[in-house]
């Protein structure tokens, strides 16, 4: 398949999340030279799914709905026999991932083109969605022998379509669904770039290069500790000082040294702090060649907008390289590649891509597409639907697809101050060993630890009033088995890896289909099997069956009873 994009034009950039709309710089608008042919998408979540091509009316896009229909096919309402559905597996669970034959490697393209503006193709061939090991993907030997030594030996399907694409220096938008790998999909490709372990070429000239090349940005400390883990992992023991931590929360000014000391390629932190310590001019950025924003949504919400706005203002912008002759304030930016990556991603992130990037294109799963021709999904609409932008419709057709096909979702009802016993209830008659309960707020949670712990289930609390240490000694412990549930609140819904997680529990509800969608993925993870059980109150379930048609998965009512789970039919609302 061969894809041509290209033309840019100066504009204004605005940049809307689900949250909060602001102003930015530049925007760019593509012309679409060849159609592609999208390829299939993985999940059948998509198929309700309509692109529709909206770039004749110039104005602004708008958002509406996906219509997308839901998979559950519902009977009348009648309580049906007992349905032993089956038990999770418990801490030793099996990989499900199935690559099929090699591909075909395209080398990665001058980056000259890129500041130039210059249309670039993008080769996408059909076999490298399903390559067999890391070596298929064009993986530096070295990297690929680390990975083999750490017992990765086959890429999930989201790494074989990201790696190859990245490789070839396009900015792109990664959205696949939660724990399939996407942190991989973005790191091996910048590792055969940059560190020890790259790929060595003839001409290379990388190594008069100094300072940070890769500033990988996440929205909590525990996901930006987690990533740094990865790469310590990747890059090993003699290596790890190359990866620098920059979390808020830690001692800033061991950061500031250690920056100093060790000469980090890669940086990793939340967005606080690295925009603190650029501004303090203790980090320099202006030669990076990769800006990660993993959890792009959550980063590009109202909350972050002053340090993201620093960041990408800073990031990859050489000093010196005004350009502005040629192309404006783009050319400065496009001297970095640009990879933000979600679960869940509204089309606010998109116009917000195509405003940064240059060839900017969207991996979804096994289709890869310039997000040129990603417009906003309208199904039959009135006329005053379709000129409607609502931003709680875009966040609503963002989590369409996020979730694993493997996760099995309940949901229940019980009085408020029942919650606890049916939890109790519900662990035991899914026999779940390790258990993550997400509540709305932080105070009610040491209450239900007490009362598990009452009731003789070891659990523990986690959020974002504990100090540092005491959040990784917990997490720490929880992964390591010492509790069973983890009661916790948003902080731990994002990005959080316990693969041996096999029961989340929602005891308060989330607050819409892309909150549901990321703490259900706390659980399923890579192939696992998952349950996902959602306890609201008897006036709240409608709420629940919003979010199932929004979802387009089967979140079917249940009860626990006599230490069994019995499932319910009901009418599709
Ligand atoms: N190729 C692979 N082989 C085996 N395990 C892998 C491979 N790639 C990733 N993993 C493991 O799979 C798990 C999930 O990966 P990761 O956290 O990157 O998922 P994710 O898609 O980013 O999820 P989320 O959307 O929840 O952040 C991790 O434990 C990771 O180490």
């Amino acid at each position: 398949m061969r894809l041509s994009i290209g033309q840019v034009h100066r504009n204004v950039l605005a940049l809307a999340s689900s949250r909060s709309c602001f102003v930015l710089g530049d925007r760019l608008s593509f012309r679409m030279l060849s159609q592609p042919r999208v390829a299939g998408f993985h999940q059948t979540a998509w198929r309700g799914s309509q692109i529709l091509e909206d770039n004749s009316r110039g104005g602004p896009l708008t958002l509406a709905s996906l219509e997308v229909q839901s998979r559950v096919g519902y009977g009348k309402k009648e309580k049906v026999a007992r349905t032993a559905v089956p038990k999770p597996s418990s801490r030793a669970s099996s990989l499900n991932v199935k690559p099929k034959v090699s591909s075909n490697v395209k080398p990665a393209k001058s980056a000259l083109m890129k500041s130039a503006g210059i249309k670039k193709t993008l080769k996408v061939d059909e076999a490298m969605f399903s390559a067999k090991s890391f070596e298929e993907l064009g993986l530096p030997p070295l990297l690929v022998d680390q990975l083999n030594k750490e017992g990765l030996t086959a890429p999930t399907e989201v790494q074989s379509a990201a790696i190859p694409i990245i490789a070839q220096k396009h900015d792109v938008v990664i959205q696949s669904y939660t724990g399939s790998g996407k942190t991989l999909a973005y790191l091996l490709p910048i590792l055969s770039e940059i560190g020890p372990l790259k790929r060595t070429m003839e001409q290379d000239n990388s190594e008069k290069r100094s300072g940070v090349e890769a500033v990988i940005v996440a929205p909590s400390r525990e996901l930006g500790m987690q990533i740094v883990r990865e790469v310590e992992k990747i890059l090993g023991p003699s290596d790890k000082r190359l990866v620098q931590q920059l979390v808020g929360g830690a001692n800033r000014s061991r950061q500031e040294e250690a920056l100093k000391k060790n000469k980090p390629l890669i940086v990793v932190g939340t967005p606080g702090r690295i925009s603190e310590i650029s501004a303090a001019g203790k980090l320099h950025t202006h030669g990076c060649r990769f800006l990660v924003l993993d959890e792009v949504d959550q980063l590009l919400s109202f909350n972050y907008r002053e340090d993201m706005h620093r960041i990408l203002e800073h990031v990859g912008r050489r000093s010196g390289a005004t350009s502005r002759d040629v192309l404006g304030p783009l050319a400065r930016r496009s001297e970095r590649q640009t990879i933000l990556v979600s679960a869940t991603i509204p089309f606010s992130v998109i116009r917000a891509a195509r405003s940064w990037g240059h060839d900017p294109v969207l991996i979804r799963a096994k289709s890869v597409v310039p997000l040129d021709s990603v417009t906003v999904p309208r199904p039959a609409l009135s006329q005053s639907d379709a000129n409607s932008t609502s931003p709680s419709q875009s966040v609503n057709q963002a989590a369409v697809g996020s979730l694993p096909p493997s996760l099995e979702h309940y949901y229940c009802t019980a009085k408020a101050q029942h919650k606890v016993d049916t939890l109790r209830r519900c662990i035991h008659a899914l026999e779940a060993q390790t258990v993550i309960a997400f509540m709305n707020n932080t105070k009610p949670l040491k209450d239900v630890v007490f009362k598990l712990e009452a009731r003789g289930i070891k659990a523990t609390e986690l959020h974002g009033d504990l100090g540092k240490l005491a959040r990784s000694t917990v997490l720490k412990k929880f992964k390591d088995g010492e509790f069973r549930v983890l009661v916790t609140n948003e902080l731990s819904a994002r990005g959080l890896d316990v693969p041996e997680c096999d029961l989340v529990v929602n005891l308060d509800l989330p607050t819409d289909s892309t909150h549901y969608a990321h703490r259900a993925g706390r659980t399923g993870r890579l192939g696992r099997k998952g349950i996902v059980v959602t306890i609201c109150e008897e006036n709240e379930g409608f709420v629940v069956r919003k979010m199932r048609k929004q979802l387009a998965v089967a979140i079917k009512p249940c009860e626990f009873t006599e230490g069994e789970l019995v499932v319910h039919k009901e009418d599709v609302e």
